[in-house]
């Protein structure tokens, strides 16, 4: 890394940890980088002030209930519809839903973590669809992605399919969008709704920010919900707290780039600003004369948020049994079907265990829903080995799994006293359909040869008539 590289990184973190945010989930936020850009009292008044452009983004039909409604006004520089055609560039590793490319694989399924990527690949760049389901048409289902970048995106990029939930797993990101500016790290995630333009800087390793960083590398994986927005679940008898809690969600405040091809804005330098559109499983790409991030202020539900999974309430058990995850969600995607989620975002966070005469790591089962987990940090409760950072594993519907071998004898044979889970944080998008793998992923290198072998050698020690 050349030394003016190392010393942008520096202080790219210096703007990233300096951010101020909005807080609280679903709110009706607003927003003004310059004071008196906000209209107040109307959305659209006929002129806007400081000669700016309003414009609503839509993420729900104009007349959804209003619980479900999601909308907001943005004034900028330049409204959106001032741009050039679109026209078809290379998908990459990027894939979509209707994922015909195999067949469904009721097969247990581990990767290790993705390859190094090419030198120069960014965040887009560096998506590598693993599988998924539904139809990104249709607006249903979800796609599994991972990601290993190691340049910062100089191009802007929108999803128009979905809303991307980014779970970092190495390496800071600085996510500048149409809202504001967001700070991630591994164990924090971000959460950009369907068609917010944004972009994505690379600040390397939190713990070497003192100049010394060497190669600002990152990797994690992406959610792409097709489906209803996420929301948090309803507590039902837990109560009105618990879980994710709202005000932890954070969203940017506005911030704008004042930049034109044509050295007309704020920063003559600028040339023209490559903005790739992801629509109906292709990428389309335009050449503006102007960054697209040129929001001044905005107001609305329709908002990106960054939450640090770390603040997660876990509630468990407090007597016997081990419960079913679902306790762990941290936000849903509901379908039309009460308590059926297009796809649930779940996390295994430090916790202590006390459950009594129980068998304390997760059970062994068969579930109509599918499973993708994933691994930030440490090691995962049910796995002994094989399951890694950056890696991951898919069991699908009905497929049967639960803790490998070596994690049953220990657990079966443990002394069960309170202990504390404090050495991992793993995740899983859990979706109502089967997750159909990409051909990349089912012919992978780093997918695990042997994943089954992790469930052999269980003994039998059912005896009729007879205890063991
Ligand atoms: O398979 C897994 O590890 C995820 C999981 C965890 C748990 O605690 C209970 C059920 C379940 O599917
Ligand atoms: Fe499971």
């Amino acid at each position: 890394m050349s030394g003016d590289a190392r010393t942008s990184a520096t202080a790219l973190r210096k703007t990233a940890e300096a951010l101020t945010y909005l807080s609280g989930f679903g709110n009706e936020h607003s927003s003004e980088a310059v004071p008196g850009a906000l209209p107040h009292g109307r959305n659209s008044p006929q002129r806007v002030p400081l000669g700016l452009y309003a414009e609503q983004l839509s993420g729900s039909a104009f007349t959804e209930p209003r619980a479900h409604n999601r909308r907001s006004w943005l004034y900028r520089i330049r409204p959106s519809a001032a741009h050039p055609d679109f026209t078809r560039t290379d998908n990459g590793t990027l894939r979509s839903a209707p994922f015909t490319e195999s067949v469904p694989d009721p097969n247990r399924l581990r990767w290790n973590p993705l390859p190094e990527p090419a030198p120069g690949t960014d965040f887009l760049a560096g998506l590598w669809t693993l599988g998924g389901n539904g139809d990104a048409t249709r607006r249903t289902g979800m796609a599994v992605h991972l990601y290993h970048a190691n340049s910062s995106m100089r191009r802007v990029f929108s999803d128009a399919d979905g809303e991307l939930l980014i779970v970092p797993e190495h390496g800071g990101l600085l996510l500048r969008t149409e809202f504001g500016l967001l700070h991630v790290e591994p164990g924090h995630v971000a959460l950009i709704p369907r068609g917010v333009r944004f972009r994505v800087e690379l600040l390397g390793d939190a713990s070497d920010d003192d100049g010394r960083t060497t190669h600002p590398t990152a990797r994690g994986y992406v959610c792409e919900n097709y489906g209803a927005p996420f929301q948090l679940p309803d507590l039902g008898p837990i109560g009105a707290n618990g879980l994710a809690n709202p005000r932890d969600f954070r969203a940017p405040v506005a911030a704008y780039e004042d930049e034109e091809g044509d050295g007309h804005g704020g920063n003559t330098a600028a040339g023209p600003v490559e903005v790739v559109n992801k629509f109906c499983g292709n990428l389309w790409t335009a050449m503006y004369d102007h960054s697209p991030l040129d929001v001044v202020a905005w107001h609305g539900n329709h908002v990106p948020y960054t939450y640090d999974l770390r603040l997660f309430n876990v509630l468990g058990t407090i007597s016997y049994d081990h419960p079913d995850p679902s306790i762990f969600t941290v936000l849903t995607s509901p379908s039309d079907t009460p308590g059926l989620a297009g796809v649930d975002f779940v996390v295994f966070a430090p916790r202590w265990l006390v459950g009594e005469d129980t068998f304390r790591p997760p059970y062994f089962h068969r579930n109509v829903m599918s499973e993708y987990m994933g691994l930030i940090e440490g090691a995962y409760d049910a796995k002994a080995e094989g399951f890694v950072p950056g890696g991951g594993s898919l069991h699908n519907m009905m497929s049967a799994h639960g803790p490998d071998r070596e994690t049953f004898e220990r657990a079966s044979a443990a002394e069960l006293r309170p202990q504390k889970i404090d050495d991992g944080l793993a995740f899983m998008f859990e979706t109502r359909w089967p997750v159909t793998a990409t051909a990349q992923a089912a012919h992978a290198e780093h997918l695990q040869a042997s994943y089954d072998d992790v469930w052999q050698g269980l003994e039998r020690h059912f005896r009729a008539g007879g205890r063991p």
